[in-house]
């Protein structure tokens, strides 16, 4: 579980991160998504105690990450692909943390073979690993502890189709057993297959938040009646909220059953009743983001 109440950053007169909440149930993979500079990697790095935060406050399984005894027991986690020492071997770095963490060694080749990074490979210097080599041997690290929360920052980054692939794979199975992952992205499509919620921050503020299902079902449905107006009433009178279009239609912020029950409640003859096309998650995304990535790139 991890629990994210109200952080802020300021970095002097700039915020970073602005009142930010959410929650990352077990048996769940989260998608903290947003563009360049939405503040993702600064959340993250306050939940795992690396930025002290300005307000607010979080918890990785019912603790402050600071106050966890032996922290990557609880969780894994992956910010920096490159924060490895460049001059041991990827079978070093795992070592070190196995034995750090009194993790027995063995688990060492087991997560070697797991990243695809055993054989020659793991014997090579990180400096000489490619970066998605690299995140392979991030994501191995983050696992070595047997932690049962990940929090994993654009962990597909130089990882080719196959490798993301895999990782998501990877991602859902430990999900599955009861894990809690939280891992970021700016792009939609990386998390959109493995993510059961989505957690979307643009200029520091979380500007949507729910299931794929829900964020999708956040066009509501058009709707056409012989007497807009009296389907108007009635709508609002079952607590729906509705606007009437210059074309007669009503927008109403609710799934086509609603609608479509209130109408029949009433005998209303519809013309049109259909879900409002989002175009997918990637353009409820980039709609949510645009402001704030026209906003950063300045
Ligand atoms: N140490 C710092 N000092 C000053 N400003 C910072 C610092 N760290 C981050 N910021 C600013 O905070 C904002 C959020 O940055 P952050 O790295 O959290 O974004 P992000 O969503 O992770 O983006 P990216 O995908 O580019 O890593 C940016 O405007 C960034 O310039």
């Amino acid at each position: 579980m991890i629990s994210v109440t109200s952080l802020t950053k300021r970095y002097g007169a700039h915020t970073a991160v602005n009142d930010v909440s959410f929650e990352c149930a077990p048996g769940t993979v989260t998608g903290f998504l947003g563009p360049n500079g939405a503040g993702k990697s600064t959340t993250m790095r306050m939940i795992t105690g690396l930025t002290p935060p300005t307000a607010g406050e979080s918890t990785v399984a019912g603790k402050p990450y600071r106050q966890l005894p032996n922290p990557g027991r609880e969780v894994g986690v992956l910010l920096d692909a490159s924060a490895q020492h460049p001059g041991r071997t990827g079978r070093e770095v795992l070592t070190l943390s196995a034995r750090t963490q009194g993790v027995d060694s063995a688990r060492v080749d087991e997560l070697l073979s797991l990243v695809q990074l055993a054989g020659p490979a793991a014997g090579r210097r990180v400096r000489g690993y490619s970066l998605g080599m690299r995140q392979r041997l991030g994501i191995a690290h983050a696992f070595i502890g047997d932690p049962r929360v990940l929090i994993l920052d654009e962990p597909a980054n130089g990882l080719d189709p196959e490798g993301i692939f895999w990782m998501r794979g990877l991602l859902r199975d430990f999900a599955d057993r009861g894990g809690t992952v939280l891992l970021s992205s700016h792009l939609l499509r990386e998390v959109e297959a493995v993510a059961d919620r989505l957690v979307v921050i643009g200029g520091g503020r979380i500007v949507a938040n729910g299931t794929k299902e829900e964020l999708l079902a956040a066009g509501g449905v058009r709707v056409r009646a012989l007497d807009p107006g009296t389907l108007q009433k009635a709508l609002e009178r079952a607590g729906l909220a509705v606007t009437a279009g210059a074309d007669g239609a009503l927008s109403v912020q609710a799934e086509a059953e609603q609608v479509g029950q209130v109408a029949a409640s009433i005998s209303a003859v519809l013309l049109e009743l259909r879900p409002v096309d989002t175009g997918g998650l990637e353009e409820l995304f980039l709609t949510l983001t645009a402001g704030e990535a026209k906003e950063t790139a300045r």
